[in-house]
């Protein structure tokens, strides 16, 4: 089969390798769809996401649906032909967090392309057939790859507690901002602000339905939601990353409000306004990956309550992922995929 590697930053080699073994609990998935992912970017820019290095060559991808080619002996719900998303992080099922059901916390999750686990940029993978979804009829394998940042949005917004007639907040309107936007609306949210320096992402934000798109380089974004609300957000999402976003929330949420802080900053220290943050009786909350969402992430999918195709900007085979990586570096680029 053939593989994309991460050979050194900036270089892929597309190679063969044999094809995996399913073990009796996993399927062997022939892949399908692959999204690259601002972390898949970083990794081929840089070689290293803080601590997390590659050290060795890494095949990347996280973003994943495919068709089941076998199963193991062990597994009895899917069978070869049926479509998947896969879940990428598996954790060890038997520590505390595990147990508690917070299983993203687990301290040895085996996470999909992310050093030394390699990922999904390849033409078939063996995973754990209980961290494998089948897809209804009505959801694409495209869909079932961007169940992924679909689930980061979901888990965010079970965190915020974002619901009926909330005025939401996103700071960033890259892919995991565009899909806050999404699940923020599914749930209820009756105004959604959109915050990014980029024109283009404000207009995209904007055509898929934000009440408001701010440039907070050119405007005060708090002011702007009060102008616009009569209040600060009840919930702001921060999905950037950027210091001055996160620096903003706590002025951007209304007093009693709640602060989700999603984007990874370069740097740990960012400052917080925290005598504010006391003033105002703010929720900040921290929100990493997601737990026990593919389930609903493929039924919002399902009943068209939210869209993740419309922002996939190009699609490339797996022989050009390199050129697909350059394309996707591009600021202006939402996501790219890999078919396979
Ligand atoms: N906590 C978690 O579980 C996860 C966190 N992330 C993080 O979330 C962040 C967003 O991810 P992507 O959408 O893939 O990144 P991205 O880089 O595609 O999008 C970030 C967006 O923020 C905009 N931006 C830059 N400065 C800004 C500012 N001052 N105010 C508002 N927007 C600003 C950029 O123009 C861009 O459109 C990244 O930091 C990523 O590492 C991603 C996945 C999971
Ligand atoms: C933080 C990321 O971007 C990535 N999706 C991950 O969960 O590691």
């Amino acid at each position: 089969m053939q593989v994309a590697v991460l050979t050194e930053p900036g270089e892929f080699a597309v190679e063969e390798r044999d094809e995996p073994t399913p073990a009796a609990d996993e399927v062997l998935i022939r892949m399908r769809e692959v999204g690259i992912c601002g972390s898949d970017v970083h990794y081929y820019e840089h070689g290293h996401i803080g601590d997390k290095v590659v050290e060795e060559p890494l095949v990347l991808g996280h973003e994943s649906a495919g068709e089941v080619e076998a199963v193991g002996d062990a597994v009895d719900d899917l069978e070869a032909g049926d479509r998947i998303a896969i879940e990428p992080g598996v954790p060890c099922r038997r520590c505390a967090h595990c147990k508690r059901g917070e299983y993203h916390l687990c301290p040895d999750v085996t996470f999909m392309g992310t050093p030394p686990i390699d990922g999904a940029f390849a033409e078939y993978v063996a995973w754990p057939a209980d961290f494998a979804y089948e897809l209804p009829e009505t959801v694409s394998l495209r869909e079932g790859a961007l169940c992924e940042p679909l689930s980061v949005g979901v888990h965010a917004c079970r965190r915020g507690d974002v619901g009926p007639g909330d005025t939401v907040c996103i700071t960033g309107a890259g892919p995991i901002g565009l899909v806050m936007m999404e699940v923020a609306r599914a749930v209820g949210a009756s105004d959604v602000v959109v915050a990014d320096p980029v024109a283009k992402k404000r207009e995209l934000a904007r055509e898929r339905g934000a009440d408001l798109a701010v440039d907070p380089t050119e405007s005060d974004l708090a002011a702007a939601v009060r102008e616009h609300s009569g209040d600060g957000a009840d919930v702001v999402i921060e999905a950037s990353g950027a210091k001055p976003a996160i620096a903003s929330t706590v002025d951007v949420a209304r007093r009693g409000g709640t602060v989700v802080l999603v984007g990874l900053a370069a740097e740990a220290d960012v400052p917080l306004d925290v005598l504010d943050l006391i003033d105002s009786e703010l929720d900040v909350l921290g929100s990493y990956r997601y737990a026990n969402t593919y389930p609903a992430a493929i039924e919002l999918l399902a009943d068209d309550a939210v869209d993740v195709e419309g922002f996939v900007d190009f699609e490339s085979p797996l022989g050009d992922v390199r050129e697909a990586f350059e394309r996707a570096s591009d600021p202006e680029t939402v996501k790219g995929m890999i078919t396979l």
